[in-house]
Parts: structure tokens; C-alpha cells; sequence
């Protein structure tokens, strides 16, 4: 007998704002091959050698002006979705994170203890990246052959162009532009560096990073992060009938020095502010659940510097978080998933 429930994956947070906390969070999260994607000598040279030493001191002060009172946000907003969506759907909802605690396997482990062996796996990201939707697939892939033998997945494709996806985002932006007098909406999504979108590259030849490769139609585009950016910000802007000149895409939250992702929102928003544009509202659509790198590096870092250049109105759009339609959205995603499995294992 085959009994379905769903797993929702997020990023994760640390513990805690201690920076002993945050320093283990972020080892587990940088030693990660799909994040840092450099050889392993060089990795741990890199992660534990140099990064681990400074970053987070740095990052737990970043966490502490976020922080709340019931913890990270990002856990804190997770939490309170899958709560909404298993409350609206038939079958068990579980959340987990790819790093820290609430660990994938616990989050199959309770699924298993209901007796779900089937199992819908939803990574919390609208974009496919290496390492966000493949390092959550990879590994509970790996933790299913090892403790879960009897469990089979399905996958929650990309939803970066799902037409549901793009009206709750829309939609969400409209609530907000109606309310200020809008110049210009920058769409920033968290950067990559460029190298893993060669990599993710499946015809080894489309993606040069250039104006024009993720435009033209190619197979690469099922796995090219870009693209998938450029293309959820067109779809909105199109629902949203935005004229040309008043919107834009920008990476932010690189690390390191190799080239990630341009152009970089930080320089974007100087830019815009020193062109003399007044009112920016920027919108975050990488993230579904606000978290440090809405809530500290753009509702914060990102108004000092727009207004350190003369901007005046700087409004940020909240992530789609435990909006009711989005809830609505992913709980229909889902029963669509269980009915039609059920029909097809019937026939
Ligand atoms: C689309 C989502 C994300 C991608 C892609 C991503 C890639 C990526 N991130 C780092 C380094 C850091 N990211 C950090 C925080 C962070 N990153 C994401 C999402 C993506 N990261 C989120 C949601 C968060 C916030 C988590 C939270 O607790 O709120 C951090 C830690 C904070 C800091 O010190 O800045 C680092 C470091 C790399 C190298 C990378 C590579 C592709
Ligand atoms: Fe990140
Ligand atoms: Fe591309």
C-alpha cells in the first residue's frame, strides 16, 4: 500500500546568533562540493582555513539584527508553512533544511514514522541552482538508499515560470507598488559564482554568460540559474504590464573573489540612486522565506547605500513567506500530485 506525504526542503539558519553556532552552520554549509565547488584540499584550505576565522563574527552580527523572538526567521517562516499547506492538503506535510538543525533525515524520519512511504520532495526554491535544489535532491537521494529503502520520490520541478507562482509573486509586488510611488523595481536573486553555470551546462557549449545565451531557446536552460532568473522576472513583469526602462535584475550576496553573477545589486542600487531615481522598491524572488539576505543585506545594507547616494523611498517587497495564496498554491500543487498518482497507480 502506498501512503503519500510531502517534505518541504529550505536552506537552513544557524541555532542561534552565537557565533559558535553560526560558525558550524556555516562549515557545513561552505564544505558543501556544490557550494563551494573547488577541490576538496582547497575547499577546507579555503572554508576552514581562512572564512571560518572571520565570517562568523561577522555573520552572527548580521543574524542578531534579524533575529526573532521564536528564532531565525527563515526557520520561524518555514515552520509556519508547512503548518498552513498540511492543515489545507490531504496528506502529511513535513519541512527540513539542507543544513543544520531539522535535518533532511528527521524530516523523512517523520514522514516514515506516519507510514508515508511516498514521498513528494519540494525544494523551497523557485530557481534550480547546484546548491540549493541539486545538493537537496543529491542527498536525499543518498539518505533514502541508506535508511529508507522503501521510500520513493518524486520531485517538485523548478516552479521559476509556473504560471501559479508568478501571479502569487505578482500579485505580492502589486499589493506594495500600489501603496508608493514606484521609479524603479529592481528583481535581485541571490548570486552564483559564473563557473556554476558552465557547469550546470548539460549541452557543454550554450552558456557563455553573455547578453544573449539565456535568451535564445536551448536545452541548458532546465538546469541554468540565470536563465531562470531573467525569465521569472520577465514573466512578472509582463503579468504586471511594467514598462521597460523601470525594472531590472541584479545578483547580490557574493563571496570571495571569483566573478559571480552580474550585475550585483549592491553597485545597482548606488548606481540608480546616483542616476537620481528617488523611490526603489526591490522584490527578492530566489527567496520564498524572508531570511538574513532580505531582511539585514537588502532591507538594510540596501537602503544605507540608497540613501547614502541621495535615494529617498526604498521599499522591499516581503517573499512569498505564509501568504494565503501562496499556501493555497503549493497545497493545490500538491493534491494534484496525490490525485493523479493515485489514478495512475490505479490504472
Ligand atoms: C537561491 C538561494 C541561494 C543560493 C543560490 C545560494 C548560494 C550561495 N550562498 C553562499 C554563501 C552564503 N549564503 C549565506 C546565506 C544564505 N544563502 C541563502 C540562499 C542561497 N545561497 C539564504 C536563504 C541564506 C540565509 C540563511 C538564513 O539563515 O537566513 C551565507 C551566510 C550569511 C553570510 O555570512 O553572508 C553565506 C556565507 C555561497 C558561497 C553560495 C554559492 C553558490
Ligand atoms: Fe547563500
Ligand atoms: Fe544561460
Amino acid at each position: 500500500m502506498r501512503n503519500k506525504g510531502v517534505l518541504m526542503v529550505n536552506l537552513g539558519s544557524p541555532d542561534s546568533t552565537d557565533p559558535k553556532d553560526v560558525k558550524k552552520y556555516l562549515g557545513e554549509f561552505l564544505m558543501d562540493e556544490r557550494v563551494i565547488d573547488v577541490p576538496k584540499w582547497a575547499r577546507t584550505l579555503l572554508v576552514k582555513g581562512i572564512i571560518l576565522n572571520t565570517r562568523p563574527k561577522q555573520s552572527a552580527k548580521a543574524y542578531k539584527k534579524i533575529w526573532w523572538e521564536e528564532g531565525s526567521p527563515l526557520i520561524v517562516l518555514s515552520e509556519r508553512l508547512r503548518e498552513k499547506v498540511d492543515e489545507m492538503t490531504g496528506v502529511p506535510v513535513e519541512v527540513a533544511m539542507r543544513y543544520g538543525s531539522g535535518t533532511i533525515k528527521e524530516g523523512l524520519q517523520k514522514l516514515h514514522d506516519q507510514g508515508v512511504n511516498e514521498v513528494f520532495l519540494i525544494p523551497l526554491y523557485p530557481q534550480f541552482a547546484m546548491a540549493t535544489t541539486e545538493t537537496i535532491l543529491v542527498l536525499a537521494e543518498e539518505l533514502r538508499r541508506e535508511h529508507f529503502p522503501d521510500m520513493s520520490f518524486t520531485t517538485m520541478p523548478p516552479f521559476y515560470n509556473h504560471p501559479d507562482y508568478i501571479r502569487v509573486l505578482a500579485e505580492s509586488i502589486k499589493e506594495k507598488l500600489y501603496h508608493v510611488d514606484y521609479e524603479h523595481l529592481l528583481f535581485s536573486y541571490h548570486g552564483v559564482p559564473e563557473r556554476h553555470i558552465r557547469k550546470s551546462d548539460i549541452t557543454k557549449s550554450h552558456c557563455k554568460i553573455d547578453g544573449s545565451c539565456c535568451k535564445s531557446p536551448s536545452p541548458a536552460h532546465q538546469y541554468c540559474y540565470r536563465h531562470q532568473c531573467f525569465e521569472t522576472t520577465r514573466l512578472v513583469a509582463q503579468y504586471l504590464e511594467l514598462k521597460e526602462d523601470t525594472y531590472s535584475t541584479s545578483f547580490q550576496s557574493r563571496l570571495g573573489f571569483d566573478p559571480w553573477l552580474q550585475p550585483y545589486t549592491d553597485r545597482t542600487i548606488e548606481k540608480m540612486g546616483k542616476k537620481g531615481i528617488k523611490n526603489m522598491t526591490i522584490v527578492t524572488p530566489a527567496f520564498v522565506s524572508d531570511c538574513l539576505e532580505t531582511l539585514e543585506e537588502i532591507a538594510m545594507e540596501g537602503e544605507e547605500i540608497f540613501h547614502e547616494v541621495g535615494g529617498k523611498e526604498f521599499t522591499t517587497i516581503p517573499c512569498l513567506n505564509d501568504r494565503q495564496d501562496w499556501v493555497k498554491v503549493l497545497s493545490r500543487w500538491i493534491d494534484e500530485w496525490a490525485i493523479v498518482d493515485t489514478k495512475t497507480a490505479i490504472a
